[in-house]
């Protein structure tokens, strides 16, 4: 019986193999290419001229229920089945945007994204699984959306969005959704996008709160006039530092293929000149008013400066991806690795442990040594700690991954220059990898 079950387990492991390994020839053989002749760029679809085509049987079988909507129809239909539709960013956004769209009959929807799945993906992207980890995004939310409709073509783009191949593949959609996490991206999307004539549905969700809005559509304001200069790159939070509920993007990415839906099939209004703010805590939204396209806008305004697209990460200072990025603030002599923190313990060396972590971190996992825990403002709490510890001996400070820590060195360095004061290299992330591989890592 237990052989049966694991034998069976192996088969259905090494046909779902096969089948990844199918659908990956028919992607590459599907893949748009840059020479591929593009559209016609105007983001404005035939579909408003009478249509000699007509919706087959099978089309008119799947689509009944929402044929039967006076404020969509045939006519309606038709345009879902003729746009083309690109949605960059296959995560949190990306995945409940793509299967709505692919549902409702777009007729081709671009998916673009650099990344693989991963295990703490799953959570929120939804259209990902756990067979699925290690296979491209993209890829995956193609597999996902061919097996609900396979009416739709879906293409994916294995590809990190750029200044050098964002324009050939925009200008080969009529609609383009922002789904992706940093700001360098929404630059780039939004000034392609306003180069290309397209229309932008822009996303964006952490922790409990989302945000929606339509971007440079029926004469509304571009990104950049709203936003002319990027944040500083510290005040930016992403979903791995700040968190994020898992139904939070999925109810701002059905928003946005709502939006995308209602562009391309031409009916009821948009979020252009608007944004939805939603809060999850009391599940409430509102829609505010924005400024409008504003005339000295650097992009979309009367006399642009910028005719073409830019180097988006040195104009945010900031990455075009919110990877973990190891930063170096001490030198070296002001660090321990993983493995020598480990040593000082084995042996038995005197020290203080300052984890720097929020208590909701301390809950998660903690080192197996009694840490005391630091977090804000550590120069006033320096001299509570010194009388409650013995300071004559060293003090190792740790944080999740080894830039907090960094920092909170600095910081007590300052305040008491005479400290033996190191942090541990990478953090729990390192301790995890080097010492201890049963530890838990989030
Ligand atoms: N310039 C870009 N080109 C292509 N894909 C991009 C670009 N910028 C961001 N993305 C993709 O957008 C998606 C954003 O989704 P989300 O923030 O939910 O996922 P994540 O970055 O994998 O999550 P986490 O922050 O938890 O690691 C990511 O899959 C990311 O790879
Ligand atoms: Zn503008």
């Amino acid at each position: 019986m237990e052989t049966d079950v694991e034998s069976l387990r192996l088969e259905i492991k090494r046909k779902e193999e096969e089948l990844l390994h199918l659908k990956a020839l028919l992607d590459e053989k599907e893949q748009i290419s840059e020479v591929h002749p593009p559209g016609d760029g105007s983001g404005d679809k035939t579909c408003e001229k009478t249509d000699p085509q007509k919706l087959t049987n099978a089309q008119i079988a799947r689509y009944s229920r929402q044929l039967i909507l006076p404020e969509l129809g045939v006519q309606g239909q038709l345009c879902l089945l003729s746009s083309k539709i690109l949605i960059v960013g296959a995560g949190g956004l990306g995945c409940p945007a793509a299967i709505y769209l692919a549902a409702a009959g777009v007729g081709t929807i671009g998916v673009v994204d650099y990344d693989e799945v991963e295990i703490s993906n799953l959570h929120r992207q939804i259209l990902h699984t756990e067979s699925r980890v290690g296979v491209h995004k993209a890829q995956s939310i193609a597999m996902s959306c061919r097996n609900l409709n396979s009416d739709v073509k879906v293409v994916p783009y294995k590809i990190q969005l750029n200044s050098e191949n964002a324009l050939p593949i925009i200008k080969q959609y009529d609609i383009v959704l922002d789904a992706t996490d940093n700001v360098a991206t929404r630059y780039l999307l939004n000034d392609v996008c306003v180069l290309a004539g397209k229309p932008l549905v822009s996303g964006s969700a952490l922790r409990f709160e989302g945000q929606l809005t339509v971007y440079n559509h029926k004469g509304g304001p571009c990104y950049r006039c709203l936003y002319p200069k990027p944040p500083p790159p510290e005040t930016v939070t992403n979903c791995s530092d700040g968190g994020v509920l898992g139904v939070v993007p999925g109810i701002i990415g059905c928003y946005q293929a709502l939006e995308a839906i209602k562009i391309a099939a031409k009916t009821g209004s948009t979020l252009n000149q608007r944004l939805m703010l939603f809060d999850a805590l009391d599940c409430s939204s509102r829609v505010i008013k924005l400024r409008p396209r504003q005339v000295h806008c650097p992009v979309c305004g009367d006399s642009p400066s910028i005719t073409h697209l830019i180097d988006y990460e040195q104009f945010c200072g900031a990455r075009a991806t919110d990877k973990d990025q190891e930063k170096t603030v001490l030198p070296v002599n002001s660090r321990v690795t993983a493995k020598e923190y480990q040593t000082m313990v084995s042996i038995g060396q005197q020290h203080v442990l300052l984890d720097v972590r929020l208590p909701v971190e301390m809950d998660i996992c903690q080192l197996p040594h009694p840490a005391i825990t630091l977090r804000r403002d550590p120069a006033a709490q320096l001299e509570k700690i010194k009388s409650s510890t013995d300071f004559s001996s060293s003090v190792v400070v740790v944080c999740r991954r080894g830039n907090d820590s960094q920092l909170a060195v600095k910081l007590l360095q300052s305040a008491d220059p005479r400290l033996d004061i190191k942090d541990i290299r990478g953090g729990l992330h390192a301790w995890a990898r080097d010492v201890d591989p049963h530890f838990p890592v989030y």
